[in-house]
């Protein structure tokens, strides 16, 4: 098969079979670059941290973000890694008595941990079994800690081995489902207090000032105005995303509990606040980062132990604060960019970077046009062909 000129033999017949085990029904592989942020002071400690992105200019924003929060001192970080949850849904008759059931807790979850006890030899386990009534349907929610892994495909065996036992209780009818749930939890917090004259390139007080308050001031329409709100979070994502899918995390799992977490309110709202004490401006996020650095996929993916290589030996709460602060630093990148010379200076510049590879050009031309565009600070498709023809003479 030949797409775009793209053959797929040229793909060796090892990395193909490697792929199929994966995932299903593969026919080639996709490619992204793994970068790495060099100068992340994170709790005292200078990391470096990979991240992985199909977006031009999120990587740059990382490296501003947390070069500036370098100069400042570097980023505190703390993470709860409590569990996380997962449910089970038992439909019950009236013979059913919840309190009964309640009493039975303390048992379900001894034999529970008795029959996983692998996790439990890693520092986790089933911690706790809460439940409420409506109607004829009971709704339980148990709480794992997964220890360094992520956790759903364990929490999913407890859940089953669970409401297998629940099923010979007085009054449970049967079982209508019983898997984990991607509510918020593991919660993990970074902070962040620059001082104003770092916002100026020039160290200017005056300037750094200005800026501050126009960066508090579009964190509160984050904290009140959804459209705005989301695309806050947007830019934290792009943070979060590419830590995840360099260290082969489920992006899928934490964008979800990331956008409950936005809710929690009843109204979607920024996840960050950015506010000015005294001549300091205070940058926070919290996430929900149910995140691992063992299970999954992550053992098995040559291209994910790169990642690993370059962390150096991690546990799952670090890579969780890592992951907070480089989402604060990609959050205060397009804050700052915005409050000061708009989005496009900086993003389209590296973005244009794609727009000529879609020229019908060569390469001389393509490099050619992209100097044109960058000198001339015209960074579209249609700019990018009239560069081209102008070159060209036509
Ligand atoms: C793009 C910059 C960083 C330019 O920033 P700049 O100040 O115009 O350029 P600079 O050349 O002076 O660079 C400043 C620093 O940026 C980093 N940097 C600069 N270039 C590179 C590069 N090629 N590779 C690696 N790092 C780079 C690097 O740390 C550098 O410091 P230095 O090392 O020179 O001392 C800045 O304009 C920026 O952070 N912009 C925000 C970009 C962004 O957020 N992109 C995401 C796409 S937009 C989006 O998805 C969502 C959004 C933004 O809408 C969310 C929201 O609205 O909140
Ligand atoms: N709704 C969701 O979010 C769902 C997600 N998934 C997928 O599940 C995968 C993650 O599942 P996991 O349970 O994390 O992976 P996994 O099934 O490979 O389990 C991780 C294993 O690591 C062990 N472990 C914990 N700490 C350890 C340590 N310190 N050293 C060695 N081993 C340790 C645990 O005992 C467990 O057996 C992801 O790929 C995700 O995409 C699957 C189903 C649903």
């Amino acid at each position: 098969m030949q797409e775009d000129g793209v053959a797929l033999e040229d793909i060796p017949a090892a990395d193909l079979a490697r792929l199929d085990e994966m995932s299903e029904n593969v026919v080639g592989e996709v490619k992204f670059p793994l970068s790495c942020l060099t100068s992340a002071l994170v709790n005292g400690k200078n990391w470096r941290i990979p991240m992985t992105t199909e977006e031009a200019s999120v990587v740059a924003a990382a490296n501003h973000g947390m070069s500036v929060f370098a100069k400042a001192g570097g980023v505190k970080a703390t993470s709860q890694r409590d569990g996380i949850y997962g449910q089970i849904v038992l439909e019950v008759t009236e013979a059913f008595s919840l309190a009964g059931f309640k009493k039975e807790f303390p048992a379900y979850i001894k034999e529970a941990n008795k029959e996983f006890t692998s996790l439990i030899r890693h520092g986790g386990g089933l911690k706790d079994l809460t439940a409420r009534q409506e109607a004829d349907l009971v709704y339980l929610l148990a709480l794992v800690d997964p220890a360094e892994a992520m956790g759903a495909n364990k929490t999913n065996a407890i859940l089953e081995f669970l409401a297998q036992k629940m099923l010979a209780f007085p009054g449970v009818e049967a079982k209508l489902f019983a898997i984990l749930s991607n509510y918020p939890s593991q919660l993990t917090t970074a902070k962040v207090a620059i001082p104003v004259s770092l916002l100026s390139k020039k160290g200017d007080l005056a300037e750094g000032r200005e800026v501050a308050k126009k960066m508090a001031l579009l964190a509160k329409i984050g904290s009140s105005d959804p459209y705005r709100a989301v695309t806050n979070n947007k830019g934290i994502m792009n943070g979060v995303d590419a830590v995840m899918l360099a260290t082969g995390n489920d992006y899928r799992a934490v964008e979800a509990a990331c956008h409950a977490y936005a809710a929690k309110s009843g109204e979607y709202r920024s996840l960050s606040s950015w506010k000015i004490a005294g001549e300091k401006l205070l940058g926070q996020v919290t996430l929900p980062l149910a995140l691992g650095v063992v299970g999954g996929s992550i053992s098995s993916r040559p291209d994910i132990r790169q990642s690993y290589a370059i962390l150096g030996k991690i546990k799952a709460a670090e890579l969780a604060e890592l992951t907070a602060s480089v989402a604060l630093a990609n959050n205060f990148a397009a804050l700052s960019a915005i409050s000061t010379k708009g989005i496009q200076a900086g993003h389209m510049r590296l973005q244009s970077r794609n727009v000529v590879q879609t020229l019908p050009a060569s390469a001389e031309e393509k490099a050619a046009v992209y100097q044109m565009m960058i000198s001339q600070g015209k960074y579209g498709e249609t700019a990018a062909k009239n560069f081209l023809k102008e070159l060209r003479g036509q």
